[in-house]
């Protein structure tokens, strides 16, 4: 029996078409475009059908409520498919991604979120490529978790990022290795085939939460974090340097120290591409440690962003979020 999967688009770049202000999404036009490729109908492929969503949008506008929509969408037709493609532009696909892999729980089929550099309609697309190889994997290499295709390789949703604004290698995982891989072969790596499961997929609802992110650099002044910290900011993201650590300014010090008095959980996660946070590594991390700063171990910045919107929209206690903060929820972060 060919597999059936279901095709959410969101709108990006892959079904968009160039105006006098460059490229922009149009109604109807990636389902047109893709009844004109014959390899999408081969019989080696499986069925799909497309939900074309009714304000497609660059992924730049794409909000908390949004993923809220895609997830809703999965479950309203879960039992229907066999899989799951989410066509996404790429500016925010690992967010959307990270966030889809909090709120989908006890998955037991392959949700892939994908998209492209170049309109599918265009010359040198990697639009055809990326979806074709999507809908093959979905139907055929079915990983029950959410992941992110691109340039031949299925990422883990959660710890991919975008690296490259103009290249089509555009997303890297750079602290886990890809789930698989699509050379000549189609190899797995990290990912496992799904088995049968009798679980039932349930839904997180999340809601847009006010996450403050600063970046540090050398000479930054108390006054960003006291700022940033203020009302109504309920988290706050640590970028930090190396494996964590942070200028020894007691001032700053102070700051975060006061956002642990008003239960503000602060998550620290490293500005470097890859590597851990180990705030017992230098003084410079550990006194950050004690003031109650989290380590964010080797979460990107984009999961851990998902990661508080998915705990701070759920009814948890100031302990309760520091502790599931912290722990691997879906593999998200390595212990
Ligand atoms: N390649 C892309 O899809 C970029 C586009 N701006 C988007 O994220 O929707």
């Amino acid at each position: 029996m060919r597999k059936h999967i279901y095709i959410a688009y969101t709108g990006g770049t892959i079904g968009m078409k160039p105006s006098s202000q460059g490229y922009v999404p149009a109604a109807g036009f990636l389902t047109e475009t893709l009844a004109k490729m014959p390899e999408f109908n081969r019989s080696e492929m499986p069925l799909f059908t497309i939900h074309e969503y009714d304000n497609l949008i660059d992924s730049s506008d794409m909000s908390p409520s949004d993923w809220q929509r895609i997830a809703d969408d999965i479950a309203d037709n879960y039992d229907d498919y066999d899989g799951f493609i989410i066509l996404h532009g790429t500016d925010t696909m690992a967010y959307t991604s990270s966030a889809l892999s909090f709120m989908l729980e006890d998955l037991a089929k392959p949700v892939i979120v994908t998209g492209s550099q170049i309109p599918l309609a265009e010359l040198r697309s990697d639009g055809q490529v990326n979806l074709l190889n999507a809908l093959f994997i979905a139907a055929n290499f079915p990983i029950a978790e959410v992941g992110l295709f691109f340039n031949n390789r299925l990422l883990r949703g959660n710890r991919s990022r975008k690296v490259d604004a103009d290249g089509f290698n555009a997303f890297d995982s750079p602290n886990f290795p890809p789930l698989l891989e699509a050379g000549i072969n189609i190899r797995l790596k990290a990912g496992e085939l799904a088995k049968a499961s009798d679980k039932k997929l349930t839904v997180s609802n999340v809601s847009a939460q006010p996450i403050g992110m600063v970046s540090l650099y050398p000479g930054i002044a108390p006054e960003v974090i006291k700022n940033t910290l203020q009302q109504p900011v309920n988290a706050l993201i640590l970028l930090s340097y190396g494996v964590g650590n942070a200028p020894q300014n007691p001032k700053l010090i102070e700051q975060l120290q006061y956002a642990k008095s008003r239960e503000i959980p602060v998550v620290n996660c490293t500005q470097c591409i890859r590597g851990r946070v180990n705030m017992g590594g230098y003084a410079t991390g550990h006194g950050l440690q004690e003031v109650g700063v989290l380590s964010g171990s080797d979460m990107t910045p984009e999961a851990a962003l998902a990661k508080l919107h998915y705990l701070l929209s759920k009814n948890l206690s100031f302990e309760q979020i520091n502790l599931l903060l912290t722990a691997n929820l879906r593999g998200e972060l390595s212990e």
